[in-house]
């Protein structure tokens, strides 16, 4: 059975002022433990998908069933990592990390060990009584990974988590991320523009367009690179030959897109 279901999802943003076509007919399933990623350009949609499975916003028209049960019924744990931290600066690491608990009343007596545990896990264990503002932003993720596993989520919603980090903690994060949601069993949709890290972490690839967005091109990860490192998958020369599949068909819906606004100039004049 799909662990989540999208059946011809779109959404459109009213205001007074504007009217924004987001998603137009999306339709897609992830499998339980399946680490799939949307690829696209700015503004294709693909936060907007990750708000609408986490029940923050709901879809104009189609449904969206985690489990089975449409999204506003399910009680299914949902973890959400952001681009950004969002760590409490007046608040030390374990107290970031169990505030997910302490907000759902599920702050047990053996929850703080399990916090240490985690932290311990993605080498933290020794700033766990320190402040955010003492962090490198690698550490700091980091702690948002742990605050985000801590409350068990069966799913995990990544979006650009590591877009904001420099290249060298990226590229560490993406091993640990990959690790970490993989030993656990965690189902994974990572939102991203990187061609390199969806190849690298994830099982399928979604290409989006943008316009509104839908999604054109579904990709398999070979199974070679799916148990490797993300590092060592770069390596691969398998990888080489989907990075270029991929890049063919991003500048294909380019080129497509250009042609249009070509044609309408024409018809302009
Ligand atoms: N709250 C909102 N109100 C109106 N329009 C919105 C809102 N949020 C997003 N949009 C519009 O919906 C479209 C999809 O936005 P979304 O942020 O989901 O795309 P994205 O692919 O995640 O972009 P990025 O990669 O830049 O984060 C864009 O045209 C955006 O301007």
């Amino acid at each position: 059975m799909s662990f989540l279901t999208l059946e011809h999802v779109s959404h459109h943003y009213f205001s007074k002022k504007s009217y924004t076509k987001a998603l137009e007919d999306i339709s897609l399933s992830v499998k339980d433990g399946e680490f799939v990623a949307l690829l696209g350009p700015s503004g294709c949609g693909k936060s907007t998908i990750l708000s609408i499975i986490a029940g923050i916003i709901k879809q104009t028209t189609g449904e969206v069933l985690l489990e089975g049960k449409p999204v506003p019924e399910s009680e299914l744990a949902i973890g959400y990592m952001l681009q950004q931290d969002y760590l409490f600066p007046w608040k030390t690491i374990i107290e970031n990390v169990l505030i997910g608990p302490k907000i759902g009343h599920k702050k047990t007596n053996d929850i703080k060990e399990k916090a240490l545990e985690l932290l311990e896990e993605v080498g933290l264990a020794n700033v766990a009584d320190a402040y955010p503002g003492s962090l490198s932003g690698g550490m700091r993720q980091r702690v948002a990974l742990v605050r985000t596993l801590i409350t068990n989520p069966k799913i995990l919603l990544l979006d650009e988590p590591f877009s904001a980090l420099d290249y060298q903690t990226k590229l560490k994060l993406e091993d640990l991320v990959s690790e970490l949601l993989r030993s656990y069993q965690k189902t994974a949709v990572l939102v991203t523009h990187d061609i390199g890290e969806a190849i690298s972490m994830s099982d399928r690839i979604l290409l989006m367009n943008a316009n509104p967005g839908s999604i054109t091109t579904v990709f398999e990860v070979p199974i070679e690179l799916r148990n490797e490192k993300p590092f060592f998958v770069r390596r691969h020369p398998k990888y080489q030959l989907l990075f270029d599949k991929i890049w063919e068909a991003l500048n294909k819906e380019d080129a497509t897109k250009e042609k249009v606004v070509q044609d309408q100039h024409e018809t302009e004049i």
